[in-house]
């Protein structure tokens, strides 16, 4: 589904990103474990076309076609779609609109699935102003659940969320990934997803097939994300590391 060959990806002139490779099957879901300032959201961001992450070398492939160089509004309706840490603020344009646009063609009734996560009230506030960290991720959840893309990118999908509202976005992504069908890992049905976490707390609603330690913009190690989760919380990035100088040596 998603396959990333040698990318090398700046930033404001800066090397960001090195030599990054992973796939993503289809139904599957892939974990990104990380370090605060590894450059996972970068990559996220790659992925789904933003235009301040510059690559310099490597390629892209989405369900077989290089997109490399593919503008956001085509990675989209490919199927990508993204559920980001800190989504922009936009004055002057109300959630409805953008709902509005996204749902194109589609018929959905905004009013009933917002009021299905008690967002209605936000439909005719402007986009984030003024939400909170709670509101904020459930805002990205309903713009994904009338987007239906094929493929989910989610940047810490628990990050500011209470643990009685972790439950509600837990469940509507497991639903969004599943198809509101009961699905298990590496279930081919399923959408696929590549999810940052740092705590590991979206592990319990979803079933992830493995994962990759990304560090200072490389990719350390890869394997089963319950036992990488495990190694991280014990001894922390170090043992990855050492793996990876010990000829890329894998955890799993
Ligand atoms: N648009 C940008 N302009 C300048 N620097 C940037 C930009 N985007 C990212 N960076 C820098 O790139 C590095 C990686 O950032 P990124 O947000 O990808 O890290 P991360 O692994 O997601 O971290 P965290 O776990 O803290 O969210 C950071 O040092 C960040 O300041």
């Amino acid at each position: 589904m998603l396959q990333i060959e040698d990318l090398c990806v700046e930033v404001a002139g800066r090397p960001l990103l090195k030599n990054v490779s992973l796939t993503v099957e289809k139904g599957e879901t892939t974990i990104l474990f990380g370090p605060n300032g590894a450059g996972k959201s970068a990559l996220l961001s790659t992925i789904m076309g933003f235009s301040n992450y510059k690559v310099t070398s490597g390629k892209i492939y989405f369900k077989g076609k290089d997109i490399t160089e593919a503008p956001i509004d085509e990675r989209a309706k490919m199927g990508i779609g993204i559920m980001s840490q800190r989504p922009p603020n936009i004055a002057g344009v109300k959630l409805r609109d953008l709902l509005e646009i996204e749902a194109g063609s589609k018929s959905s009734n905004l009013n009933e699935m917002a009021r299905s996560i008690d967002m209605e009230r936000f439909l005719e506030r402007d986009i984030n102003v003024g939400f909170s960290g709670g509101e904020i991720k459930r805002s990205e959840l309903l713009q994904l659940s009338i987007q239906q893309p094929d493929f989910y990118l989610l940047d810490e999908p628990e990050s500011g969320v209470d643990p009685v509202n972790m439950a509600q976005v837990g469940n509507m992504i497991k639903n969004l990934i599943c198809d509101n069908k009961k699905c298990t890992a590496k279930d081919p049905n399923r959408k696929s997803a590549l999810v940052i976490t740092h705590t590991g707390e979206i592990l319990d609603y979803l079933a992830a097939d493995k994962a990759y330690i990304l560090c200072d913009g490389t990719v350390m190690c890869s394997g089963n994300p319950t036992r990488l989760l495990s190694e991280i919380k014990t001894q922390g990035y170090e043992e990855c590391i050492r793996c990876k100088l010990n000829d890329l040596k894998q955890l799993d």
